[in-house]
């Protein structure tokens, strides 16, 4: 173990920047150690401000927080530390041996009341957790990384040493803190992961915190190192550099005139604090998912705010654990109440609740910095500011921070796929892409607020970032549009496929098919399905996942557990329970392939399980003492037949809708469009099955068209379903509400919200809209893929379809050809350019401007 003296041990107090610190700490005499088994930085401060760390050097977590003394927690608290005992056995273990290892003013007994204990006990999470344990709700495993600078000579034998985060690199970063062009990556490389903890305590230092509040140098590192803990490396966005990136932004916010001089020092931590826990324990999907999936998570916080609660109930669970809490003595309830309100205001369903407050205010002239609450209200907007100031950044920076935000949203898409719930129209990497997002993001989202920041802030700073986003959303619009023009350039030579392909049909299809059915639409049935029984006109195509994206449900498996030669409990494409929609039955016997579970899908570390059951209960009992039922979930979607998750994720969308509609309108809005640029998750292609020859010739020429998703449904399923009155006719993705719709019952009524609102779902293929392609080809709603001349419908059966309905058939089939709904969703010129024009899947009929809007937000709740 290596000492050194920590000129640096607060992150650059020899740094220009430290030395200008606003009594700022002398960490000179701090002396710092670094366990090389865990990289846990242990820090003995000689320095006669704090007490001597009672944690010895390479002490692990949980047996310093044992040995450090611990506040009894109050009932408003109680519920943050048990959610974070639950989940980390070594603290329960630890509150628990505290008594009798006698530390300082430590007693469980006074901690812990005889519930408190029940619950403890309760916990069997030494025999039953896993390696996947982690110290949060979402099961987090934190990844041990090694320092990218530690001399190869070291080998594992020595310690790491203070240089491994404090040498000249990151000095030279830290230096630069205070600038708006931050690269949190650089600092991230250059500490080796560790920038989370490294830039806080840095920012303690310089704000003076430690000074201030006698804070203890080993407490707050232990702070920032489980707060780093509880982000998901896993994530491609909501991580610790995230944190990190948010934290730095309060940070220049905080510099700006019209803040710095009215800020208590009480104000500056909880920003500080707020910002880099704002996002705690993320899972990487947001609060729409979680409902649907009915995730503990959504349980225990009732559907409300479900994240940022987490988020800031954790955030105040390591504020306990590490014992900072304890230190800011008289001050710790109003610190844990301005974090808790902070992160709360990141909810960003409540973006425009804040705006139109904002803008109120600065119209009125209102805000006084005097005040506490406006301050407390400027404090939220910055927060709400940072949280969403990567467009702001230089472009080689918000470029990657959109990238990242993408593809976390493109996952989640994923996992909807494979659980076989709606995909998301944000989420989807096949129908939308990475410019499509950003410019409307920008548009709808950042710019307003920014907007309104810089007219607050009048400042330098806010110039600068304005300048950084206009910039950044030219650059995204141009992407977009010369993705559109490729686009627009590429179904130009698929329509003259479709002219040879008309041919084919002719010749081909059986004559029971209506001729009008023939050529009505291009399709992509993929290469690799052998089972093609009736004309391929007659198929739509499906969003069944794609084998490049659902490696662990491959087409052939599908196929084969619909033919009923697998496990029933498995089946895709039935109807109810295990005969019905895909059923997600229990989990299966450890030597059988485990059913669609959260556990499966998603990458490790899970967010399908915290604790046991029996533990969830006792939580619930806790948090919930009138009794409400909280269960631990193993397995999403749950088994409620009764109640199809797909149905259950349409209703916890539109109750957001419904929520975000009850606020101002214009909000944002987002669409969708072209495909996904990460490709990380693409595993390689399939091997096509043997094929009857005059199928194999249909696919050859059907492959120039190929490069959709679809996948056909078995030739038992379709006949299955030819009798069927299912309204399901959009490709893919049909509304997942028309399930049991039969057409006659629209007859002379107004079609219900969930047809004329046409959602795409994902509904599994079963082969029902097939069946109503055949009766009512081209006069549903349908979104995308109309064909280029779509024949004309029978007479009958427009007459027994919504009016509303053949009215938008009409304009569709105006435009031509299939149309998205994508280009002109942002109503910007750029968009309307193409509107009509480009691919994608939004439904055709024209929604109300504020509802298209909404989009964005709604899918970006969390
Ligand atoms: N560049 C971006 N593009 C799209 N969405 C973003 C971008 N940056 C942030 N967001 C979203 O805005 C949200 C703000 O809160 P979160 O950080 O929890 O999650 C964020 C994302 O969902
Ligand atoms: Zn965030």
């Amino acid at each position: 173990m290596l000492c050194l003296g920590a000129e640096a041990a607060g992150g650059g107090t020899s740094s220009p920047a430290s030395s200008a610190t606003p009594g700022g700490l002398n960490a000179a005499s701090d002396t710092m150690l670094l366990d090389s088994s865990d990289q846990e930085l242990v820090v003995r401060r000689s320095s006669a401000v704090q007490r001597a760390s009672s944690a010895s050097s390479g002490a692990s977590d949980s047996a310093a927080a044992a040995q450090d003394a611990c506040p009894p927690f109050d009932d408003g608290a109680a519920s943050s530390l048990y959610i974070r005992m639950i989940a980390s056995p070594g603290s329960a273990a630890g509150a628990s041996s505290s008594s009798s290892s006698g530390g300082e003013g430590c007693s469980s007994a006074r901690s812990l009341s005889d519930a408190d204990w029940l619950l403890l006990e309760g916990l069997d999470t030494r025999l039953q957790r896993t390696l996947h344990t982690g110290r949060f709700l979402t099961m987090h495993k934190r990844r041990r990384r090694r320092l990218n600078t530690r001399s190869a000579a070291i080998g594992g034998i020595q310690p790491a040493i203070l240089d491994d985060i404090h040498h000249g690199q990151v000095q030279c970063v830290l230096n630069k803190v205070g600038d708006w062009p931050f690269n949190a990556f650089i600092l991230d490389t250059v500490t080796g992961g560790r920038s989370l903890p490294v830039l806080c305590v840095h920012l303690f230092h310089w704000y003076g915190l430690f000074e201030h509040f006698q804070l203890d140098v080993v407490r707050v590192w232990k702070l920032f190192t489980l707060i780093e803990e509880g982000y998901h490396g896993t994530n491609p966005y909501h991580n610790a550099i995230h944190a990190t990136d948010v934290t730095q932004a309060m940070h220049c916010f905080l510099q700006e005139e019209k803040i710095r001089n009215h800020l208590t020092p009480l104000e500056i931590m909880s920003a500080l604090v707020a910002a880099v826990t704002h996002d705690l324990d993320h899972p990487g999907v947001n609060q729409p998912f979680l409902i649907a999936t009915s995730n503990h998570l959504a349980a225990l916080y009732e559907n409300t705010s479900v994240l940022e609660n987490h988020h800031w109930r954790s955030a105040i669970g390591c504020l306990l654990e590490s014992c900072v809490a304890q230190q800011m003595g008289p001050n710790s309830a109003a610190l844990e109440q301005q974090i808790s309100s902070l992160i709360l205001a990141t909810d960003i369903t409540r973006q425009q609740e804040f705006l139109t407050r904002f803008k109120r205010y600065l119209e009125c002239d209102m805000l006084d910095m005097s005040k506490e609450e406006d301050r407390h209200f400027i404090l939220q907007i910055a927060l709400k500011c940072a949280d969403i100031s990567n467009p702001c950044r230089p472009w080689d920076i918000s470029k990657k921070w959109s990238q990242k935000i993408c593809e976390e949203f493109f996952r989640q898409g994923d996992y909807e796929r494979q659980l076989n719930l709606p995909v998301t129209s944000l989420c989807d990497r096949h129908t939308n892409s990475v410019p499509k997002i950003q410019a409307g993001f920008f548009q709808f989202v950042v710019s307003p607020l920014m907007k309104e920041w810089e007219h607050f802030l009048i400042s330098p700073l806010a110039n600068n970032m304005m300048d950084h986003l206009r910039l950044n959303q030219t650059k995204w619009e141009t992407l977009l549009t010369a993705e559109l023009a490729e686009e627009t350039k590429t179904e130009v030579s698929e329509a003259e496929d479709l002219d040879d392909e008309k041919e084919l049909d002719q010749i081909n299809c059986p004559p029971t098919l209506p001729p009008s059915l023939l050529v009505k639409r291009r399709y992509s049935l993929p290469l690799s399905v052998s089972h093609l029984a009736v004309a391929r006109t007659t198929i739509r195509r499906e969003s069944l996942p794609d084998s490049r994206t659902g490696p662990r449900f491959p087409l052939e498996t599908i196929l084969h557990i619909e033919r009923g030669e697998g496990s029933s409990t498995l089946s895709l494409f039935s109807e109810h329970g295990s005969g019905s929609v895909r059923s997600l039955g229990p989990p299966a016997p450890t030597d059988e392939p485990r059913p669609v579970s959260a556990e499966n899908l998603l990458p490790e570390p899970s967010i399908a399980s915290i604790t046991t059951s029996s533990a969830a209960v006792k939580l619930n009992s806790v948090l919930h003492p009138s009794g409400r039922h909280l269960t631990r979930q193993q397995t999403f979607p749950p088994l409620h037949p009764s109640c199809h998750p797909a149905t259950r994720y349409r209703h916890s969308t539109a109750g957001a809708e419904v929520l975000r509609e009850a606020s101002d309108s214009s909000d944002t809005s987002s669409s969708s469009s072209c495909h996904s640029e990460s490709r990380e998750l693409v595993p390689t292609k399939r091997e096509p099955p043997a094929e009857p020859e005059r199928e194999r010739a249909d696919r050859t020429k059907i492959a120039k068209i190929e490069g959709k998703e679809n996948r056909a449904p078995s030739d038992k399923h379709r006949k299955l379903l030819q009798g069927s009155s299912r309204l399901q006719c959009r490709r893919g993705s049909a509304p997942v509400s028309l399930c049991k719709m039969d057409v006659d019952s629209l007859k002379g009524s107004s079609p219900p919200l969930e047809y004329r609102l046409s959602r795409r779902g994902s509904v599994p293929c079963d082969g029902s809209r097939q069946s109503l392609m055949l009766r009512a080809p081209s006069c549903m709603s349908r979104r995308a893929s109309l064909p280029y001349d779509p024949a004309t419908p029978d007479p009958s059966l427009i007459s027994a379809l919504p009016q509303a309905t053949c009215d938008s058939v009409s304009w569709t089939k105006h435009l031509g050809r299939r149309f998205s709904g994508g280009g002109d969703t942002f109503e910007t010129d750029l968009a309307k350019r193409f509107s009509g024009k480009r691919r994608g899947s939004l439904p055709t009929e024209l929604r109300p401007r504020e509802k298209r809007e909404g989009i964005v937000l709604q899918s970006l709740s969390r």
